[in-house]
Formats: C-alpha cells, structure tokens, sequence
C-alpha cells in the first residue's frame, strides 16, 4: 500500500470522494435542513458523535441545520426506572400526568443536554430550546382514532401554532438549534402535552419554509410489507404516501404521516433514513447515494436509477 493511502483511498479517490459534494454544496448553500434524530438511531455513543459532527459539517460548508430530537427509549427507560407504567397506542404514547413530568424531564434535561454537549465539542454552536420556549410551539390535544375507535391518549398534543423567530434567531447568529418537542396546551398554557417529535418536526420544517426534512430512524426506511425488509420504498408521492397510511402500524405512522404534511406544507424533500449508519446525514446531503425512503410532492415523481440529476437533493 502506498504511504499516501488514507482511509483505504488513494490520493485520486479521495479527491473524487471531496468533489463529488461540489453540485449539492453548490446548490444547497444556505439551504435550511431540519434533521429529526429519532431515540431509536441513539444507539451508541459512536454514532452520536458521528451525528454531532455531521450537524457541524453541514453549519461550517453554509447549510443552516436545525435539530429536532426524539427520545422514546429513554423514556421508556426512565419510567420503567420509576415503575411507571407507559403504553403506545397507534405509535403515541398514552401520556399521564406523572409520565407527562418524565418526558420533560427526559427530552429536556438528558437527551437535549446530551446532544448540545456532543455538538459543542466541535465549537459553541448548539443551542438547546423546547416547544416552551420563546412561544416556539403551541398544541392542542389529540383526538386519536386507533383501528377506526377513538382511543384517549392523554396529554398528547398536536401542533398547531409554530412562532418560529427564537429559532431563527438562533440560525442568523449562526447557531444551530437543538429542539425537545414538549409544547404548551394553545387552551391551557400552563398544562405542557407531549408531542411525537417526527410531527413537531414537520410542523417546525413548514413554518421555517425548509429545504429538507431528514427523519433519522432504525430501519432502511419505509417497507410497504414490514417486516418484509425487500420491501423498501425508494420514493414516493405525498398521495400515494396517503393512501399507504392506514395499513402502517407502529412509530411509523406518525413518521410517515409527518414526511406526507411537510411536503403538503411545502417541504420539497421528506426523507427517511437510517441513523444506525454512521454519519448517514452527511451520506444523504452530499452523495449521489440514493439513500432511505423520499417523499415528494406528486408532480415531482422521477425515476430513482437517476441520482446524477441530484433529484434526492
Ligand atoms: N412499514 C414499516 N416500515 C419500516 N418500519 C416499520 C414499519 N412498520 C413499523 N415499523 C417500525 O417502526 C420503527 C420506527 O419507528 P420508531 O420506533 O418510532 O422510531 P424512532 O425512535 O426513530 O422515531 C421501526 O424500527 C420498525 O420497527
Ligand atoms: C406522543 C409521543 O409518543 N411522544 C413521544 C416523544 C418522543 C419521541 O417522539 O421520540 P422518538 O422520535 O424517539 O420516537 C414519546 O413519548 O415517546
């Protein structure tokens, strides 16, 4: 092996590698990229690292990245560590008022924390906001309706205020903001609802009018026969994704609904991909790597043997 081999590359290869992230650098500069990294893709500390340091590489060559995190292992862990009971039903979780005060707790004080803390060992970008903070989200509770039954499912909340200027301040002051999605009752502002982080996370790519939605999770993406893993789907129209919804079971329900609002909501990209691969955002922004499952508006439907065209941009 030649001493200029790095990394296994040769001196060319690499140089290949650098340029083949000239056409999305090119067209995504200041693009505004909300990237949900789901408490399933928080494995292991090696690949939050990895994410961290992709949140600063894409802040350093001009995207503006804004984090919206989810936490639902580490509730569940928290709870079952104060023995209370927690359940899901149709992918949310029935929220008591004692589970209410873990979930806060949880999202705010250990998985944000975390992840500001893994972000600014690169450099004090990170900021870590809540729903709560600066009026940034306001819900109302959910009416659920599971198997065709209306199901109560506690101090859930649906997002239906975003004031989004806190972190749009954040963005100009060339920060990156780090968002715990709890919000407080638009009815009750007192009262604080949880909300699925994959729905917080369309609704806050929306009202910042976003680039991209990238939803981190721990599968390929979506499979029309889950578990069937051959079933993966490359992409799909936000009709077609509409049409799929109802036969979805699990967290992904929430999270393909979220993919189908932001690009009703004018989101031209809702992604979908695997955050048990390390440094999977850099993979998805700047490869030709069609990568996860895409949700497109209908008339952007185009062939996915196609990524010279840079249509997964
Ligand atoms: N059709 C499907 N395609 C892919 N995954 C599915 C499907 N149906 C259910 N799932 C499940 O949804 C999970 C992802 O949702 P969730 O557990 O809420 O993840 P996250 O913490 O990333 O939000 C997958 O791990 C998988 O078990
Ligand atoms: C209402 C509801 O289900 N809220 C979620 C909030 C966290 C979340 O969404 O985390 P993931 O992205 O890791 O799934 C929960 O309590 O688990």
């Amino acid at each position: 092996m030649s001493s200029d081999v790095v990394n296994g590359l040769e001196p060319g290869q690499k140089a290949e590698v650098l340029l083949e992230a000239l056409p999305w650098l090119q067209e995504l500069a200041g693009a505004l990229v909300v990237v949900k990294y789901g408490g399933n893709a928080m494995v292991d500390d090696e690949l939050k690292a990895a994410f961290a340091q992709d949140m600063v590489f894409l802040r350093q060559v001009g995207l503006r990245p804004v984090v919206v995190h989810g936490g639902g292992p580490q509730i569940n862990a928290m709870l079952e560590r104060l023995d209370i009971h927690s359940e899901f039903r149709g992918g949310l979780r029935v929220t008591t008022p004692e589970a209410m005060d873990v979930v806060r707790m949880v999202l705010t004080g250990q998985v944000s924390r975390e992840l500001v803390g893994l972000i600014n060992a690169h450099g004090p970008r990170a900021v870590g906001l809540s729903g709560e903070d600066g009026g940034l989200f306001g819900a109302v509770r959910r009416h659920a309706v599971v198997d065709g039954e209306p199901v109560d499912v506690g101090l859930v909340g649906d997002v239906v205020e975003v004031h989004p200027s806190a972190v749009q301040d954040l963005l100009d002051a060339g920060r990156i903001p780090v968002v715990s999605t709890v919000a407080p009752d638009v009815d009750d502002p007192t009262q604080v609802l949880n909300v699925n982080a994959d729905t917080a996370a369309a609704a806050l790519a929306v009202a910042l009018g976003a680039t991209k939605l990238i939803v981190l999770t721990d599968v390929e993406g979506l499979y029309t026969s889950w578990p069937d893993t051959d079933s993966l789907v490359e992409q799909i129209s936000a009709t077609d994704l509409a049409a799929l919804l109802p036969s979805l079971s699990a967290g992904m329900v929430p999270k393909m609904e979220a993919c189908m609002r932001a690009v009703q909501g004018g989101v031209p990209r809702a992604t979908v991909i695997d955050g048990r691969l390390p440094h999977s955002v850099l993979l998805e922004v700047f490869t030709a790597r069609g990568n996860g499952t895409m949700v497109v508006p209908d008339a952007a439907i185009t062939p996915t043997t196609a990524p010279a065209t840079k249509e997964h941009a």
